[in-house]
């Protein structure tokens, strides 16, 4: 059967089980509140919003999987959704390895999607599911850099770095989520990568160190992942320009 017509069932798993150290202190991040609605929901509906996403899995502060579950259910989804919540762990790979260890059987094909990254637009999230449809293995959304980037040697808090190498910016993109993958390279890329050497800093690292390809799609602006205090006063002037746009 060739890849188009091989049927696809999609799952999102959501890591959301991050504390936010560098928003600042608070609730964990995930349920800190964006337009008065809690960031991981906004999430959860981003997700939901593409036709071929039909399971979402939050993977929620450790022990915060009960409230969790709580939430979702007091907001509605679409009736097409499904949804899951499993406790996550110590870092990010590890609470998405939790994620996607939950998926059941008939699950091909898996965004991974920050809850920190709330208002990404499901034309977005619908590019990156059509790239893994249509057989590519991992697909990312990434947009090119405004900013000439610097490698340095490390150095202590406040002291000169002394810069080792400009890479040539047109070749560089940052890189978002969702994050889409062929359900068994992901799951071997956590079975395996993830247990020698360091850990990446998002899973399509991981199927690189596989060796496997993987390919970029087009990013959005407005899929920034809040992670300072000034990124979530970025996101509440989108949501309300959105709000204003939609007229409620
Ligand atoms: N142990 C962890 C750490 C992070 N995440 C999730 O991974 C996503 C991206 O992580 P990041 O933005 O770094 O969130 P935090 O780890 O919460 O942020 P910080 O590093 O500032 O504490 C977030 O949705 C976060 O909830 C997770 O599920 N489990
Ligand atoms: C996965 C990611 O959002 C891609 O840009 C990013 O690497 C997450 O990094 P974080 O430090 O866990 O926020």
């Amino acid at each position: 059967m060739s890849e188009e017509a091989r049927p696809h069932r999609t799952a999102a798993v959501i890591p959301a089980a991050g504390r936010g150290v560098r928003l600042g202190p608070g609730a964990p991040k995930a349920l800190r509140a964006l337009g008065g609605t809690p960031m991981l929901i906004h999430a959860v509906r981003a997700m939901a919003a593409s036709r071929a996403v039909s399971l979402v899995v939050v993977v929620a502060p450790p022990d915060g999987a009960p409230g969790v579950k709580n939430l979702l259910d007091e907001h509605a989804l679409p009736e097409r959704t499904d949804y899951l919540v499993v406790p996550g762990g110590e870092t990010r790979q590890e609470s998405v390895r939790r994620g996607v260890e939950a998926l059941p059987g008939d699950i091909t094909a898996v965004l991974v999607h920050d809850a920190a990254r709330p208002l990404v637009p499901v034309e977005t999230v619908d590019a990156v599911v059509e790239a893994v449809h249509a057989g590519a293995p991992a697909v990312v959304p990434g947009l090119p850099l405004a900013d000439t980037v610097k490698e340095v040697e490390p150095r202590g808090k406040g002291e000169p770095e002394p810069v080792v190498a400009t890479p040539e910016r047109s070749l560089l993109r940052a890189v978002q989520t969702p994050q889409g993958f062929d359900r068994e390279i992901l799951q071997r890329a956590h079975g395996t990568v993830a247990a020698v050497g360091e850990g990446a800093t998002d899973c399509a690292g991981m199927v690189e160190r596989l060796g496997a390809p993987v390919v970029i799609v087009p990013g959005h602006e407005e899929a920034f992942k809040v992670t300072r205090p000034l990124d979530l006063v970025l996101a509440e002037a989108v949501l309300a320009r959105r709000r204003a746009n939609d007229g409620f």
